[in-house]
C-alpha cells in the first residue's frame, strides 16, 4: 500500500533581514533556510541532521509556523499552512507538536505537571474538563512516569524525566506530526536510549509521525527510517537510512559519519576532518556551498552544485547524489584530504 504524504514541504526559503545604516534599513540577510524540500510519510521518522547554523531548527520553526518562511510551500495533511490565518493555525496546531531541547525552559516552573498537562488539553479542547486529570494520569504512565508525580513542579524530576513530561504534554492533544527539536541533546547517553525506546514506542502505538531533528548522526540511527542531511541552509543527501549509512553519497555525509565513534577497535574507520569553519549564511559560497570545506571539490565545484542522481532503486527524487563520489569511487579520482 502506498505510504500517505503527510507533510510536504516544497522550495523553503527562510531569509532573516540584517538591520544596518542610519535608516536601520534592510542591508543583507542570512540565508537560513534556501531552497529545502522534503516529505515526511504518516508513521516515518525522517531526521534532519547537520552542524549547529545549518538551518535545521529555522526548518521546524517554519512547519510550527514560528516564523513565517519567506518562500516556499509547507503542505500538511493536503492543506497549505502557509495560507492559514493565525486563528485557523492555532487549531492546527493541535495536530503538529513540538519537543524542545530543554524542557527546563519549554515548561512552566509555576505550574504542576498536572496543570502542564491539562492546560494543553484545554487550549485544544481535546478533552472533556472532568476527564483532563484522569487522562493526564494515563498520559504520564503512557510515558513511564507514575500517578503520584502528577501533582509534582518540573523541577523535582530529572532531566530525562522532565523530557518524559515535555512528551506527555505533546501527546496530551493527539497530535500526528512532532516536531522533536535536539529533543535527546542535553540528555546523558543512557537517557537518550531510553528517551528515543520510549519515542519509538509511542510512535508505533499512536501512529505518530516524526520530523526528528539533530546534529549528530549517531543520535539519529535507531529512530530514523530516512535522513535529510543539512549543510548551510540546503538539504545535500537525502535517503533512507540503510542507504545513507551503508552507502553515503554526498562528501559531507561522510564526514560526518566518519566523526561517529565506534566500539570495535578492528573496525575503525579513517576520520574525514573537515578543514576549515563553516563559511557565513549571509555570504554563501557560490556553486556548491560545500566546496570550500570538501576534501573532492575541484574548480567546477565553484560554480556547479553537484547533479542530482536518482538511484535506480530509489524513488525519483529521494536521493541526491554528489558526482564526484561516483569518480571517486570508481578510482578517477582521489580525495585531497
Ligand atoms: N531570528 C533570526 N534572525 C536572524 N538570524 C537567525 C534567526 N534565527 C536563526 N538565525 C540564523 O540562521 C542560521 C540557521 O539557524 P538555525 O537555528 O536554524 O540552525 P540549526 O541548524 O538549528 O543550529 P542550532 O542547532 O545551533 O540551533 C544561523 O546562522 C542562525 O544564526
Amino acid at each position: 500500500m502506498a505510504q500517505k504524504e503527510l507533510l510536504k514541504v516544497n522550495h523553503l526559503k527562510q531569509y532573516f533581514p540584517i538591520k544596518g545604516g542610519f535608516f536601520g534599513r534592510t542591508v543583507n540577510h542570512v540565508k537560513a533556510v534556501d531552497d529545502v524540500s522534503f516529505e515526511i510519510y504518516e508513521g516515518e521518522t525522517l531526521s534532519v541532521v547537520g552542524e549547529s547554523g545549518c538551518g535545521k531548527s529555522t526548518t521546524g520553526r517554519a512547519i510550527l509556523r514560528l516564523d513565517d518562511p519567506t518562500e516556499g510551500t509547507i503542505e500538511f495533511d493536503g492543506e497549505d499552512l502557509l495560507s492559514l490565518s493565525k486563528r485557523e493555525m492555532r487549531n492546527r496546531r493541535k495536530d503538529i507538536q513540538v519537543i524542545f531541547q530543554d524542557p527546563y525552559a519549554s515548561l512552566n516552573p509555576r505550574q504542576t505537571v498536572a496543570k502542564i498537562l491539562t492546560e494543553a488539553m484545554e487550549i485544544q479542547n481535546v478533552v472533556p474538563k472532568n476527564k483532563r486529570r484522569e487522562r493526564a494520569i494515563e498520559l504520564l504512565e503512557t510515558v513511564g512516569l507514575n500517578a503520584e508525580q502528577i501533582d509534582r513542579y518540573p523541577h523535582e524530576f530529572s532531566g530525562g524525566q522532565r523530557q518524559r513530561v515535555g512528551i506527555a504534554r505533546a501527546l496530551a492533544v493527539e497530535p500526528k506530526l512532532i516536531v522533536c527539536d535536539e529533543a535527546v541533546s542535553a540528555l546523558d547517553v543512557s537517557v537518550q536510549a531510553q528517551v528515543l525506546n520510549l519515542l519509538k514506542k509511542l510512535q508505533r502505538e499512536f501512529n505518530l509521525t516524526f520530523l526528528f531533528i539533530a546534529h549528530d548522526l549517531g543520535v539519529v540511527r535507531h529512530i530514523s527510517d530516512r535522513v535529510a542531511v543539512m549543510y548551510l541552509g540546503k538539504v545535500v543527501e537525502i535517503a533512507d537510512k540503510k542507504s545513507l549509512f551503508e552507502n553515503p553519497q554526498h562528501p559531507y555525509t561522510k564526514a560526518l559519519l566518519s566523526a561517529i565513534p565506534t566500539p570495535d577497535p578492528e573496525n575503525k574507520k579513517e576520520r574525514i576532518v573537515l578543514k576549515g569553519d563553516v563559511p557565513s549564511p549571509i555570504d554563501p559560497p557560490t556553486g556548491c556551498r560545500f566546496h570550500t570545506r570538501c576534501p573532492f571539490a575541484t574548480d567546477l565545484c565553484k560554480q556547479d552544485i553537484p547533479e542530482l542522481r536518482n538511484l535506480d532503486h530509489m524513488e525519483e527524487g529521494h536521493r541526491a547524489a554528489c558526482h564526484h563520489i561516483e569518480k571517486i569511487v570508481s578510482g578517477d579520482m582521489k580525495p585531497n584530504y
